[in-house]
């Protein structure tokens, strides 16, 4: 069953200083079946974020149409939970407290709230700490927690903006790990922003190739590696360098198509300032 459904997807921006109109996503349109994992790539400034945010209903799109569970989208709401880059945590409540609050949002009953959320602690490996603050954990801890949060809800789509970037390389990887072993035992459908390549192949069942600005979907890869899946054999698998190249590939053309046609349109779609 289709879980997310992103049909012509369009977005122009208006600049607030120059009142210049910027045309961010052309006509994007992908689906996102229940339980699958999707990544999104592109070059930076392609519309990535712009994307997700239109999806999670803080950003209204100029044209096209979301539609989440059969719903269309039209503001935020519950069927969809974000895990930002930033941890977005209520700094004043407790582990607990975070992962609750949603629950009680929904009027989960009080005992089956508490349940819920240790469980769901219990998932990411945050047992142990559900009484401590946000500011007490690590940043891997709080993206944790931000996943602990965002799933607990059960939401028909989990929607994952860059959430390992600003963590160190090594941690980012087992956070990989635990985010795939997460993913494999309990099948969220989720829809994911990435910059990074190897995280998308190693993470997704598909990965949406965006174009340079005004975006479009330049191409649509799978990712047929097997499940479950480990960094360590995962990454030897010959399987996994061809998808990481061909994805490179798609990206490396934009960017060269960008070189032979950029000065010559006058970049209309280029980054403001960008070289
Ligand atoms: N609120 C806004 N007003 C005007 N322009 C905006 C606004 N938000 C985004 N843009 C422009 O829209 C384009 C797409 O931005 P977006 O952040 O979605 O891209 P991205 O692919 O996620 O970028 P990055 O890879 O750098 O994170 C950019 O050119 C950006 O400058």
């Amino acid at each position: 069953m289709t879980a997310l459904k992103i049909d012509r997807l369009n977005k122009v921006y208006t600049d607030t200083y120059s009142g210049e109109e910027v045309t961010a996503i052309a006509d994007v349109s992908f689906t996102v079946r229940e339980g699958e994992f999707v990544s999104v790539l592109g070059p930076s400034g392609c519309g990535k974020t712009t994307v997700l945010n239109i999806v999670a209903g803080f950003v209204r799109q100029s044209g096209g149409t979301v539609v989440v569970d059969g719903r269309p989208v039209d503001g935020p709401g519950p069927d969809r939970g974000v895990v930002f880059q930033s941890h977005a945590l209520f700094p004043w409540k407790t582990v607990l407290g975070n992962v609750v609050f949603g629950l009680r949002m929904r009027g989960v009953p009080r005992a089956e709230r508490n349940a819920t959320a240790e469980e769901f602690l219990k998932l990411v490996g945050l047992d142990g700490f559900a009484h401590r603050y946000p500011h007490e954990l690590s940043g891997g801890m709080q993206q944790r927690l931000g996943v602990a949060r965002v799933l607990a809800n059960e939401p028909a789509v989990m929607l994952m903006d860059e959430p390992f970037a600003s963590i160190d390389a090594q941690t980012r990887r087992k956070l990989q790990e635990d985010l795939t072993g997460i993913f494999e035992s309990r099948r969220p459908t989720v829809f994911f922003v990435t910059h990074d390549v190897d995280e998308a192949v190693f993470l997704s069942d598909r990965i949406v190739v965006l174009s340079r600005r005004p975006s479009r979907v330049r191409e649509i890869v799978d990712v047929t590696l097997p499940r479950p899946r480990r960094w360590q054999e995962t990454a030897e698998l010959p399987e996994f360098r061809r998808i990481a190249n061909q994805v490179n590939d798609l990206l490396a053309g934009d960017e060269n198509e960008a070189a032979d046609g950029g000065a010559r349109a006058g970049d209309a779609g280029g980054e403001p300032g960008a070289a």
